[in-house]
C-alpha cells in the first residue's frame, strides 16, 4: 500500500497553505503556476515572488472575481474573472486594497487597473476556487510558471504541488460527509434528541444532525437545512433571523415529537466568518446583504448544497417536508435527489434591525415572506 497522498490529501494541504500565506505551485500538463491568497501573503514571500517574475521576465497578476472586477472597474476579459497586471514594485498594501473593499470607499480611485487578455485562465480559475475553499477573500497571486524544471524548484523548496487538472475533478465532486458518532441530546425543544457529526472526506469542515425522536425513513420527514450563523445562533445578533429559526424550527420538531435539523458549517451563505464580518463592515457603510457580497467578490450565495442532501440520505431521508422560506433551497433539494413533498414556512424574528435585509431577501433572492 502506497503512503502516499492522494489529491483528496493534496487539496487540504492546498488550502491550509494558502490560509497560512504560503504559495502553492499548480502543475499543468508542461509548466504550471505559483499561487498565493491576497489576503494572506507576507511582504517577504511578496519580494521572493516579484524578484522571481522579474528574472524569469513572467508577468504577475492578481486574479480576482469578475464580481470584485466590477467594483474596481477594471475589465474582466475573462468572463467570471480578471487577471490585474501586478505594477513593478507594488507593495503589499496595493495587494490587500485591490482584494478587499475595506478601504474603497476611503479610496475610491484606486486603478485605473490594466488587465490581461487572451491566454489561458484555467489555473487563474482554480486559483480563486481554492481561496474560496480556504475561507479567504477570492483574490490570488498568479505567477506562470514555464516549464517542468521550475515546477521542480518548487518541490524542491518544499511547496505543495498540486496536479491541476485532478483538482479541478476532485473540487467538482461532492464530498459526501460520513457518519463519526451519535448521541443522546435531551433539548428543550424535546428531550428525544440525538446528535449525529457527519465529517466531510475532504478534510473540511464537520456538520451536525440533530434528529429529534424517530422519524420514519419511508414518509416525509420535517427537516431544516439550517446554515450556521455565529452572530445569530449563538449571540442572539438582531441583523438577522437566524438564531429564531433555529429555535422555531426544533421547537415545532418537539412539537410533532419527530424532525431532523441539519447545522451546516457553511457560515456566511458559504464565505466564512471572516467574510461575513467583512460584509458586515459594507453594510454598515449602506451597501445591503447582496451588493456587499459582491463587492467582496463573492457571489450572492456560495453554499454548496449537495452536503445537505448527501447527508439526509446517508441518515436514510428521501423525502422531506422542509421549513424554508428560501425557494432556491426547495430548487436544490429537488436537483440533488431529494422529494420536497412540502414547503413549510418558518417566519419568525423580525427586528427594526433586520427589517431591511429580510426585505432585500425577498426582493433580490425571491424569499416568500
Ligand atoms: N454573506 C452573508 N451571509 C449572511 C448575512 N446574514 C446572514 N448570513 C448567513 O446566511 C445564512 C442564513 O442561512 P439560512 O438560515 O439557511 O437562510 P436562507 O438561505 O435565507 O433560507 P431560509 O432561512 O431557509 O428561508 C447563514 O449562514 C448566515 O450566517 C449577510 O449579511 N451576509
Ligand atoms: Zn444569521
Amino acid at each position: 500500500m502506497s503512503l502516499k497522498p492522494d489529491i483528496i490529501h493534496l487539496l487540504a494541504r492546498a488550502r491550509g497553505d494558502l490560509a497560512m500565506g504560503l504559495p502553492v505551485v499548480l502543475s499543468g500538463a508542461e509548466g504550471g503556476a505559483l499561487i498565493a491568497a491576497a489576503e494572506t501573503i507576507e511582504a517577504p514571500r511578496l519580494a521572493a515572488l516579484t524578484d522571481l517574475a522579474r528574472s524569469a521576465g513572467a508577468e504577475l497578476t492578481l486574479a480576482v472575481t469578475a464580481r470584485r472586477a466590477e467594483t474596481l472597474k477594471a475589465r474582466a476579459y475573462d468572463g467570471d474573472l480578471a487577471r490585474i497586471l501586478v505594477p513593478e514594485g507594488a507593495a503589499l498594501t496595493w495587494i490587500r486594497a485591490t482584494a478587499s473593499p475595506e478601504g474603497d470607499l476611503a479610496h475610491p480611485m484606486k486603478g485605473p487597473f490594466r488587465t490581461a487578455r487572451g491566454g489561458d485562465t484555467r489555473l487563474h480559475r482554480l486559483a480563486l476556487t481554492l481561496a474560496k475553499a480556504a475561507r479567504l477573500l477570492p483574490a490570488a497571486l498568479v505567477l506562470p510558471l514555464p516549464d517542468a524544471d521550475a515546477v521542480a524548484e518548487g518541490r524542491a523548496a518544499g511547496l505543495t504541488i498540486l496536479p491541476a487538472e485532478a483538482a479541478e475533478a476532485a473540487m467538482r465532486l461532492a464530498s459526501p460527509p460520513h457518519g463519526v458518532v451519535s448521541a443522546r441530546v435531551p433539548l428543550a425543544a424535546s428531550h428525544a434528541g440525538r446528535v449525529h457529526v457527519f465529517r466531510p472526506e475532504d478534510g473540511s469542515e464537520e456538520h451536525y444532525a440533530i434528529e429529534i425522536g424517530a422519524p420514519p425513513r419511508n414518509a416525509p420527514v420535517l427537516a431544516r437545512l439550517h446554515s450556521a450563523c455565529f452572530t445569530g445562533d449563538v449571540l442572539g445578533s438582531l441583523k438577522c433571523d437566524c438564531g429564531p429559526q433555529l429555535h422555531a424550527a426544533l421547537e415545532q420538531m418537539g412539537a410533532e415529537g419527530a424532525g431532523v435539523l441539519l447545522y451546516l458549517n457553511q457560515e456566511g451563505r458559504g464565505i466564512g466568518l471572516a467574510n461575513k464580518m467583512r460584509a458586515y463592515s459594507l453594510q454598515d457603510q449602506g451597501f445591503d446583504t447582496v451588493e456587499a457580497n459582491h463587492r467582496l467578490g463573492f457571489e450572492d450565495d456560495e453554499r454548496d448544497f449537495r452536503i445537505g442532501a448527501g447527508i439526509l440520505r446517508k441518515m436514510g431521508f428521501g423525502a422531506v417536508r422542509l421549513l424554508t422560506n428560501n425557494p432556491a433551497k426547495i430548487d436544490m433539494m429537488r436537483r440533488c435527489g431529494i422529494e420536497v413533498a412540502e414547503r413549510v414556512p418558518l417566519i419568525v424574528g423580525e427586528t427594526a434591525q433586520n427589517r431591511h435585509y429580510l426585505a432585500t431577501k425577498a426582493r433580490k433572492s425571491g424569499h416568500l415572506f
